[in-house]
């Protein structure tokens, strides 16, 4: 089960967990002074290095690198984190963890026979240095590439520990790695210019959690080659149970064709677009940012338009606005079309929920129920098996089924 980071850390540091039997299933957070007292730091395979952040008003916790060389095949794992939240996924490390079908995708390392022969293959692409492209038909939905991190880094630590600190951290995070792992983390590309590991990380990492939505980093060795494109193939799915990365298709991918992501979330502006593709020091040239001024513009007022119908819908839904039943079907029209011209199907789940509340705010509960069932369809895709984030699906479907009882019992 997933760990509480806030139940799991209620021993202190120093403890030992056979003194505590209530404890013996929740590791105890392990740091500098309890690895010296206790002699111990398993399941980690070298004494923890811990860092105290810059001191300010507020002084936050230590952060402390931890490395687990025998992670998924010996590839090896260095985290900088909490000292709780390094006891909270230890759960993780354990290759058992790993459901078959990652284990046995042809790209992962795990699988019994070795691995197979993957669906894409990396090289030099013209104006992007390197990229995955599909060496074989792709299909929708299909699962692209499994991969795990190398390396996970605790947001806070770029901006809370200070420059030299954090640069012998990271440093020592590389260090401690299998040497192949180190040599595939420095051919990495760069794009920012200063210390190198940190150029690699802000260049190439990708956002994970760790213990109850912690926001951290992730160094992914063959995801990270993986280029931008504002209307990309394939999306990542990412569990903080198994620290595994799916990459899925979206869409039909041909042979011959790039593998693309988005590294800016979907339905932004051109502007916001560039705004945020800043930190990888390139310009956008995907067909989107390079069409002319004028569709440019048309497609930045759709996407505005889109918000604005989502907002009042979300009005209309949670009771803030008085919205008729023919308004809900209008909106929801126009926000089909507008997906469709801005060939944005990535972000129908979120306003087909939305929809569905809608409509059932108003008692419309035949489009309730279709969207509510388009919704579910979706979630179960992009969430794959991780019940945690359908539980509010699994919510409105309740809500709907309840509804659509009473409905008919007054009809009766
Ligand atoms: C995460 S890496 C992607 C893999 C990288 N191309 C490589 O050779 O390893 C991010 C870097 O790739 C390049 N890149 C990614 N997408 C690009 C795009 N659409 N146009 C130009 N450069 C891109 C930029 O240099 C960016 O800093």
């Amino acid at each position: 089960d997933l760990l509480d980071p806030t139940t799991c850390s209620s021993g202190v540091h120093g403890s030992i967990p056979d003194s505590r039997p209530e404890l013996s299933t929740c590791p105890l957070p392990i740091d500098e002074d309890s690895a010296f007292d206790t002699g111990t730091w398993a399941p980690w395979k070298r004494r923890p290095y811990c860092v105290e952040p810059a001191q300010d008003d507020t002084p936050g916790p230590q952060f402390c690198l931890y490395t687990f060389e025998p992670f998924r095949g010996d590839r090896g794992l260095s985290v900088i984190t909490t000292p709780a939240l390094a006891a909270s996924m230890v759960d993780a490390l354990d290759d058992s963890v790993v459901p078959p079908k990652l284990r046995d995708h042809p790209s992962s390392l795990l699988a019994a026979g070795g691995q197979g022969s993957p669906a894409y293959v990396i090289k030099d692409v013209p104006k992007r240095g390197k990229g995955l492209v599909a060496q074989r038909p792709i299909r929708k939905w299909d699962v692209v590439l499994v991969d795990y991190p190398v390396m996970i880094t605790h947001m806070d630590v770029f901006a809370a520990v200070d420059d030299e600190s954090r640069a012998d951290l990271l440093e020592q995070a590389l260090q401690q790695l299998p040497e192949p792992q180190q040599e595939e983390v420095i051919s990495l590309a760069r794009s920012t210019g200063g210390e190198p590991i940190e150029d690699i990380l802000k260049t190439n990492i990708f956002g994970v959690e760790l213990g109850l939505e912690i926001p951290h980093s992730g160094l992914f060795p063959i995801g990270s080659r993986i280029n931008h494109n504002c209307n990309p193939n394939v999306f990542w799915r990412y569990s903080v149970r198994t620290l595994a990365v799916e990459v899925i298709a979206m869409r039909d991918i041909e042979v011959g064709e790039e593998i693309t992501q988005s590294y800016v979330p979907l339905g932004l502006s051109y502007e916001d677009r560039k705004e945020g593709l800043k930190n990888w020091g390139f310009t956008c040239t995907c067909s989107l940012c390079a069409s002319s001024n004028s569709k440019r513009a048309a497609s930045d007022k759709h996407r505005e338009r889109l918000l604005d119908i989502y907002h009042e819908l979300n009005d209309g839904a949670t009771g803030k606005a008085n919205l008729t039943e023919p308004t809900v079907k209008e909106l929801a029209n126009e926000m089909e079309s507008l997906i469709h011209d801005e060939k944005l199907e990535a972000q129908q789940l979120v306003y087909y929920g939305v929809v569905a509340r809608a409509f059932m705010r108003v008692g419309e509960l035949v489009g309730a129920r279709k969207y509510v069932e388009l919704c579910e369809d979706l979630w179960v895709r992009y969430a794959g098996d991780d019940q945690d984030y359908l539980a509010g699906m699994h919510q409105l479907r309740h809500e709907l089924t309840e509804r659509e009882k009473k409905a008919a019992i007054s009809g009766n």
